[in-house]
């Protein structure tokens, strides 16, 4: 036994005996770094032994051997065997060998060698008696009958030539170098072909090990050649113990028997296995032409209902996005921008997010632009106003619920926003009016991170991210057990308040001008909203804003509205405007303050005159930053 090579070249395996050996040795130095090649020295039932230790340890890509070996060894193993064979050429040779010594030669050939060795008598004149065997057994006697017919020369394999020399009389080796070369040429092919064939088989086989789904082959007759673990699992029973076994004693319901019989497909079945719900394909395998045996897959219906779920929502005509943006967000005094800067650093956590502050400060647009930020971006974000429903729809409206859970529920059943929002960011507006029983709900979301539809006991999974908001003091509705506190600290991970636009006067302009703009563009009117804004700042940083940025919003829409029926901005008429806006005009102060709202070139210039062109006193008295008198100055010169 040797092993010339190692590493990772195909690995052949020869067995032969003495003298073929022998003639294997002479000729392994050219297949050096081409293949690891082991020779063992065995006949019969020792080398059958030692062939299939190496299988069973798969140490072996291609086996070699010779004659009845050989055919022994094809039968017994799977492993592929390449034979070394006699030709006409090598017997040829091993007879004139043998003529040197005798002119009468006794021949053992395994099988019959037909018509070619009758021409090379002839050629040869010389008296061969030719006797053909099949095992191991029949070539001893072949041997002992041309021993006993006087033969002294005897050309055969190496068992006859041991036997001849073991009598006393001449033995001679059929098998020559080139015959062992072709069988290691043949062999190497074989490894290639064997080893790409094994590497395919490896890798359809980690697919089936890693399909979720339950699947499992049989032969024709119906006995299981392959399983998956999940089939595994279900049929409650190992690979080992179900390999070989019919699929109809071991689960008669998932039996093969007639796609086996009619060669037809079944696809999409609904079954019922073990108490639960599948869809079955059972498909035929056809190999060259013929059927050779068929395929089960098992899908668990629970799965594909959710499929079908998200397939559904994916295939809503409007998706659940997220409009705003942060640099859409105005707004430059200090408290505002320390809020965007935070809100900017919360949208790169995955954390949950509280918002707090008065209606109207823009806490569903930060949740918007904190989504957009995210690295949720493009995913569903979907909000809901927890104070708009009624408890029993907030709840339908949240989780969604199966066909069935009520009178009127719709056919098909409902996905709720968390599962809508699947992936992406959930805005739970008004947090702290939701009732309860829905916290309750709510918290296990958060904490199981799967939802349970109305009427189902099936859990989703949903991957979304929660921003709530509340214009409540949530910790004193905690106190008075109107909010749960586990919850409470669930929601508020991360926390941003934003601040009233009262207390950031200085935004109040700016956002005012950005709101008239667009108000007046949407109206077609040529009018800036800049300067119809400066001339009436102080009135706008005076009133309180109970609404915030949405009242400013209302306001300017309507002042859009006055303003567009005066292409010329010096004719309007005050009076009208205190009527359009009566609001920031209600501030108990002096009516003859008021007159100033709009602040014309004539009435800045009045002033002026009035206080002998002092600037400083003129802001005072027309209620505008120096600021904007220059600026005003600047634009009527
Ligand atoms: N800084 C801002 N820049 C531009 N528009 C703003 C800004 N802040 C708020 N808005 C606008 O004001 C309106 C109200 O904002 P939003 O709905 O986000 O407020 P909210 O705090 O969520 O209100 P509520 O608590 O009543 O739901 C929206 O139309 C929004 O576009």
């Amino acid at each position: 036994m040797q092993s010339l090579q190692t590493g990772p070249l195909p690995r052949i395996c020869v067995i032969g005996y003495k003298g073929l050996t022998r003639i294997v040795h002479s000729v392994l130095p050219e297949y050096a770094g081409r293949a690891d090649i082991e020779v063992i020295d065995e006949v019969f039932e020792q080398a059958n032994l030692a062939a299939r230790q190496r299988e069973r340890d798969r140490r072996v890509d291609v086996f070699i051997s010779a004659g009845a070996n050989a055919a022994i060894l094809k039968s017994t193993l799977s492993t592929p065997v390449a034979a070394i064979k006699v030709s006409g050429y090598d017997v040829l040779v091993a007879l004139l060998k043998a003529r040197q010594i005798s002119e009468r030669v006794g021949l053992v050939t395994y099988r019959d060698t037909g018509r070619e060795l009758a021409s090379v008598k002839a050629l040869l004149k010389l008296q061969i008696d030719q006797l053909a065997y099949q095992t191991a057994d029949e070539a001893r006697d072949c041997f002992m009958s041309l021993a006993a017919a006087g033969h002294t020369v005897i050309v055969g394999s190496s068992v006859v030539v041991e036997l001849a020399e073991q009598q006393g009389l001449h033995g001679i080796l059929t098998y020559s170098a080139t015959a062992v070369r072709l069988a290691l040429d043949d062999a190497l092919d074989l490894a290639r072909v064997s080893r790409l064939e094994a590497a395919r088989h490896e890798r359809l086989n980690s697919v089936l090990q890693h399909l979720q789904e339950a699947v499992l082959a049989t032969d024709e007759a119906g006995r299981i050649t392959a399983v998956n673990p999940s089939m595994e699992q279900l049929l409650d029973c190992s690979a080992a113990d179900a390999l070989g076994k019919l699929l109809s004693s071991i689960a008669p319901p998932l039996s093969l028997k007639a796609v086996l019989e009619s060669g037809q497909d079944e696809i999409g079945q609904v079954i019922e296995f073990n108490h639960q719900a599948f869809i079955a394909n059972r498909i035929a395998i056809r190999e060259r032409g013929g059927l050779a045996g068929a395929v089960l897959t098992l899908y668990d219906a629970k799965n594909i209902r959710q499929a079908d779920t998200r397939l559904r929502v994916a295939a809503r005509a409007r998706k659940p996005v997220a409009r705003y943006f942060f640099d859409q967000i105005a707004g430059t005094s200090p408290a505002f921008v320390r809020a965007k800067k935070l809100a900017q650093g919360y949208a790169a956590t995955v954390s949950t997010v509280l918002l707090t502050g008065e209606s109207g400060t823009g806490k569903e647009l930060f949740a918007q632009a904190m989504h957009n930020a995210s690295r949720r971006s493009g995913k569903p974000f979907v909000a809901i106003n927890c104070a708009a429903f009624p408890e029993p729809l907030l709840e339908s409206e949240l989780f969604g619920y199966e066909e069935g859970a009520f009178t009127g529920s719709r056919k098909g059943g409902k996905a709720g926003l968390f599962e809508v929002a699947h992936t992406g960011t959930v805005f739970l507006d008004e947090i702290g009016d939701m009732p309860i029983s829905l916290q309750t709900r709510l918290l296990r979301v958060l904490q199981e991170k799967e939802v349970v539809r109305l009427g189902s006991t099936d859990t989703i999974p949903v991957d979304v991210r929660i921003i709530s908001a509340t214009h409540q003091q949530l910790m004193t509705r905690v106190k008075l057990r109107q909010f749960r506190e586990d919850l409470y600290y669930r929601l508020n991970i991360l926390n941003l308040h934003l601040p009233a636009l009262r207390d950031r006067a200085e935004d109040i302009p700016v956002l005012a001008t950005l709101l008239l703009q667009a108000a007046l563009l949407r109206l077609a009117s040529p009018l800036r909203a800049d300067t119809v804004i400066e001339s009436i700042e102080p009135l706008l940083c005076r009133y309180a804003w109970p609404g915030n940025v949405r009242e400013l919003e209302n306001i300017t829409e309507r002042l859009a509205v006055f303003l567009s029926a005066y292409p010329d901005q010096s004719a309007i008429d005050h009076n009208e405007l205190r009527m359009t806006l009566p609001e920031l005009y209600d501030t108990g102060e002096d009516a003859s303050d008021q007159t100033r709202i709009l602040l014309t070139d004539q009435a800045i210039r009045d002033a002026l005159a009035a206080l002998k062109g002092n600037r400083h006193a003129a802001a005072q008295r027309l209620g505008i930053s120096r600021t904007t008198l220059w600026r005003r100055l600047r634009a009527m010169a």
